[in-house]
């Protein structure tokens, strides 16, 4: 049996509001996959998608209580899943946080509610970590070991629910 990690060093993860990084190049993210309505129909649609955007992995697909309900209000269950993608061609922050929403729309993700109502959200991408291209530039050429960039977790989304754990976990030490 073959161990595999991501390469996730809990112990050197960097912080940073997604705001400062919109205009950095994106190579690789962690993302949080999230339906409480027909998720058997939109997580595959949402995966096909991903997969078309890179090389993906994918931790396994748990139904989860939703973290906001209460006795008061009950709210749907949410089927979530991890996904570890590479992209085929990196892109800016920006760009892939707009494309992102894009896939929402094409999984009939509709954001208007009216108030008291409970969301149908038929696909919810979240963006967890990234991985930024590394610049070369004359300092690190020389380097016989080119520095890898570490991964970066997305402040707006840090601590990490429970179930993102379990993905991130997942992704990040694999058997094969
Ligand atoms: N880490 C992130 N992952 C995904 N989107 C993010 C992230 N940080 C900021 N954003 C931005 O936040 C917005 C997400 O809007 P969206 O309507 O999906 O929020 P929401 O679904 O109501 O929030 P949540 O996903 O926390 O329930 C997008 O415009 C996106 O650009
Ligand atoms: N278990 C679970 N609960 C949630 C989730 C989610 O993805 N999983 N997403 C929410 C809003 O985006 C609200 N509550």
């Amino acid at each position: 049996m073959h161990k595999t990690s991501m390469d996730l060093n809990m112990a050197t993860l960097t912080q940073c509001a997604p705001e400062i990084l919109q205009a950095q190049s994106v190579v690789e993210a962690v993302l949080a996959l999230g339906s409480n309505y027909q998720a058997e129909k939109y997580l595959p649609i949402a995966r096909e998608s991903l997969a078309a955007l890179g090389e993906i992995r994918l931790s396994t697909a748990f139904q989860n209580p939703d973290f906001t309900a209460t006795l008061e209000q009950p709210k749907p269950d949410y089927t979530n899943q991890c996904v570890h993608l590479v992209l085929n061609t990196p892109m800016s922050l920006q760009q892939l946080q707009q494309t992102f929403k894009t896939l929402e729309g094409n999984c009939n993700r509709h954001r208007q509610v009216e108030p008291n109502q409970v969301r149908r959200v038929t696909m919810d991408i979240d963006i967890l970590m990234i991985k930024l291209a590394t610049i070369e530039n004359s300092l690190s050429k020389g380097l016989t070991s080119k520095s890898i960039s570490d991964w970066i977790v997305m402040a707006n989304r840090y601590p990490f629910k429970a179930h993102e754990i379990v993905g991130i976990e997942e992704l990040t030490t694999f058997t094969d």
